[in-house]
């Protein structure tokens, strides 16, 4: 709703009220539009100011009203009301004003904006463009170039910026409100002809702006379309008078509303936020749980994931003991840890922060943290080692989390005097830059350990997921048979390039031939080594290619074996100029190694299409994560998309791996895995999942209904 009141008898104040972030709702819309129609009928209102309850003025169009059919009163002639209507009026904009909340703001004729406050139109995240005018007024009020770029980005503009680019007139760090009435009295009476943005004229943009941005987009955008509707409609607005600018943008939103693109964005934002609200098989959930504070932390081994975890720790300012054993490596962590630092500093003008940070190669200085984080490599016996040392040496109230990213949580847990603060705290490479976070919690992890985790992982700027305990938890777990699907592609006939090509076009950012040569095909290896698959714990009686009772492909090890471990080396997957080389060509040699091993094995080549690459890849991923939610790993089909979106480059305008087998359509996703494991028999994992079996059997009901086929979480409590 909105509430309307009178100040100083002249003031219409409108205040749109629809907690927690003032969305269009149809209801706020209804009564926007009567409140602005009684404003300017009351003779005794000279001037009229919208602002928005509890600090915010305005999260943009409620987006839960997309899935239904949209009733209510429309923006677009709200807004043109507002913007014709003959009293100022004046939005004061605290909090956001984004999306359908700047396209109110910009149909007023002036903006006040609290210094703290943001505005955007992050519709494109959305799958979606601002089609309440938004791609007409922004350019015709920053000039075409700073309006296609926070349009096809969706980027959010602090309000000192949003002053520079003329989308606010004036940034206060008093009461908004009061100076936007105050504001709005001093104005009454001036021309308002100017104020009106549909009525300005549009400079011409720079020659070759929008070519030059397509291009850019349709090489970024991984085949998302509404980044592409987002240029023509800013074009129209460059190139045509405003109404038929607006044609156009109706047009262009029409195609995106409907769309599956648009669809899948949506689900993801929802999906991101569900996350956060956790719960565990024992039945703790967030609502319940409190977190302890951080105020000191550390983190073991100064490897590539350590150095990101402890510049994530700086970064939200928490103070951190880095310890390393490795003299050379603690010198190489400290100097790359500072330098990113410094970067830091230099980019937001600001003193560096590397005083949060302690170096030291001592375990004994960790008495006093609060929480630990280990990220030593991947090694069993050197972690329980560094746990059963932390257990005696810091306070018993401390937090003993561990980086690992496939390893027994609760193996690490049973060796130390306290299971219970114990938790996996699985961070993504490069930590620093990466927004994934799987907190693992194992068979005693509290629910303050998991909370505290989760806390913690928001306070880093991460998107936490809490995931059970299981070799590879939820990601690793899945991305496993995607990567043997692959290289038994390739033992079938194709190459790195056709793999990588059909997943790059699916909307991968890398192929994952490329994702392996990046980094390091060593990292596989060891883990295929502890697992038994291979080395000295294989049980070479076996058949060739085949491990543990199942076909098993030794491609990748061949090729470690050669000391082909990827960019570092200048040839894995592809072949790279020089070592550490970024940009990968195809190699002959690689090829002729399959066609000798095809020969060696009796494998005889074959054609493989594209849609071949993407089932035998995905689908066999996607039905792990049905085995995943039959298992109570992740607890809902959403945690396991936004593991994939945020931590395994899988395209966000395709909702992640669960969405897409629900856009595809299960008894789809059924049929094919049915096939393939017809056709590969010693494949166990292309067996369909019964959880996969019992949705379609139930009618392939909707992803937001899956979890009611979920098996109950059984309580240890
Ligand atoms: C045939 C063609 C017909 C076409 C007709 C359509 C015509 C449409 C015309 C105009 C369209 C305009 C499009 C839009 O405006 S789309 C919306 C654009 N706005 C956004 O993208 C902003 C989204 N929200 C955020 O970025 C954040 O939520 C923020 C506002 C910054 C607040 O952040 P924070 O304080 O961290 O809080 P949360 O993100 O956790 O959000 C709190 C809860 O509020 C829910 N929420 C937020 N925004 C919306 C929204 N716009 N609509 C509905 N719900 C929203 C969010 O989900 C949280 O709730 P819960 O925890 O229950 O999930």
């Amino acid at each position: 709703m909105a509430k309307y009141s009178r100040l100083h008898g002249s003031v219409g104040l409108i205040s749109l009220a629809n907690p927690p972030v003032n969305a269009l709702s149809s209801v706020v819309r209804h009564a926007i539009s009567e409140k602005v129609a009684k404003a300017f009928r009351d003779p005794e209102v000279t001037c009229v100011v919208i602002c928005g309850e509890n600090g915010v003025f305005c999260g943009g169009a409620d987006i839960r009203e997309f899935a239904s059919t949209m009733r209510g009163p429309p923006l677009v002639p709200m807004i043109d009301a507002i913007e014709e209507g003959e009293k100022p009026v004046v939005a004061a904009i605290e909090g956001v004003a984004f999306g359908g909340g700047l396209e109110l703001a910009l149909g007023c004729h002036y903006r006040i904006a609290h210094y703290k406050a943001r505005v955007g139109l992050p519709e494109v995240t959305l799958g979606l463009l601002p089609a309440a005018g938004g791609t007409q007024r922004l350019p015709r009020l920053t000039g075409v170039a700073p309006a296609l770029q926070l349009i096809t980005t969706g980027r959010h503009v602090a309000a000192p910026e949003a002053l520079k680019l003329g989308i606010v007139d004036q940034v206060t760090e008093q009461n908004t409100v009061e100076v936007a009435v105050q504001f709005a009295k001093s104005v009454v009476g001036q021309a308002l002809h100017n104020r009106r943005l549909s009525l300005r004229q549009l400079s011409c943009p720079p020659d070759g702006l929008f070519e030059e941005t397509m291009a850019q987009i349709k090489q970024r955008a991984r085949g998302a379309v509404a980044p592409i509707a987002c240029v023509q409609a800013v074009k129209a607005a460059a190139t045509l008078p405003f109404k038929a600018g607006m044609d156009k943008e109706r047009d262009l939103m029409a195609t995106l509303f409907n769309s599956g693109q648009a669809k899948a964005l949506q689900y993801s934002f929802f999906a991101q936020r569900s996350v956060a609200k956790w719960n565990l098989p024992n039945g703790a959930h967030s609502g319940i749980s409190k977190a302890r504070a951080v105020h000191r932390a550390a983190v073991i081994g100064l490897g590539t994931m350590g150095r990101g975890i402890v510049v994530s720790l700086v970064r939200a300012g928490i103070s951190v003991i880095a310890m390393e054993t490795n003299e050379k490596q603690l010198h190489t962590g400290k100097k790359m840890v500072i330098a990113i630092l410094e970067k830091d500093a230099q980019k937001h003008n600001a003193a560096p922060r590397a005083d949060l940070v302690h170096f030291t190669e001592r375990l004994s200085d960790l008495s006093n943290v609060d929480l630990v984080i280990e990220a030593v490599y991947e090694d069993m016996v050197l972690k329980k080692d560094i746990f059963k040392q932390l257990s005696m040496i810091c306070k018993p109230d401390a937090f003993l989390c561990t980086n690992t990213s496939a390893l027994n949580v609760d193996e690490l847990a049973a060796v130390t005097g306290r299971p219970e603060m114990v938790v996996g705290m699985h961070f993504f490479a490069p930590a620093h830059v990466m927004k994934l976070l799987e907190v693992v919690y194992g068979q005693h992890s509290s629910p303050e350990a998991v909370a505290t985790a989760m806390q913690l992982g928001k306070r880093l700027g991460k998107v936490s997921v809490a995931v059970g305990n299981c070799p590879g938890f939820v990601g690793n777990r899945m991305m496993k048979l995607y990567v043997e699907q692959a290289h038994f592609l390739l033992e079938e006939g194709a190459t790195p390039e056709q793999v990588d090509e059909a997943l790059e076009e699916f909307g991968f950012a890398m192929g994952i031939f490329k994702v392996s040569d990046l980094s390091g095909l060593d990292v596989g290896w060891r883990v295929r080594k502890e697992a038994g698959l291979t080395g000295a714990g294989v049980d070479w009686k076996e058949p060739p290619r085949r491990r543990q009772g199942r076909r098993y492909s030794p491609l990748a090890d061949l090729l470690c074996e050669k000391g082909h471990l990827g960019q570092k080396t200048s040839r894995g997957w592809y072949l790279y100029e020089k070592p550490g080389g970024r940009d990968p060509k195809p190699d002959q040699g690689l090829h002729s190694f399959l066609v000798e091993y095809r020969s060696k094995y009796g494998l005889k080549a074959r054609r493989i299409d594209k849609d071949e690459v993407l089932e035998r890849c995905l689908f066999s991923l996607i039905n792990e994560g049905f085995c995943i939610l039959d298992d109570g790993i992740a607890s809902g089909p959403e945690d396991v998309d936004v593991i994939y979106v945020h931590g395994y480059g899988w395209p966000r305008h395709r909702g992640g791996p669960m969405f897409y087998a629900d856009m595809v359509g299960l008894s789809k996703v059924l049929e094919r895995l049915e096939f393939y494991h017809q056709a590969h028999p010693d494949v166990p994992y292309l067996k369909p999942s019964p959880l996969l079996r019992k949705l379609v059997r139930n009618g392939s009901p909707p992803i937001r209904e899956w979890r009611e086929f979920l098996k109950r979480p059984h309580s240890h409590l």
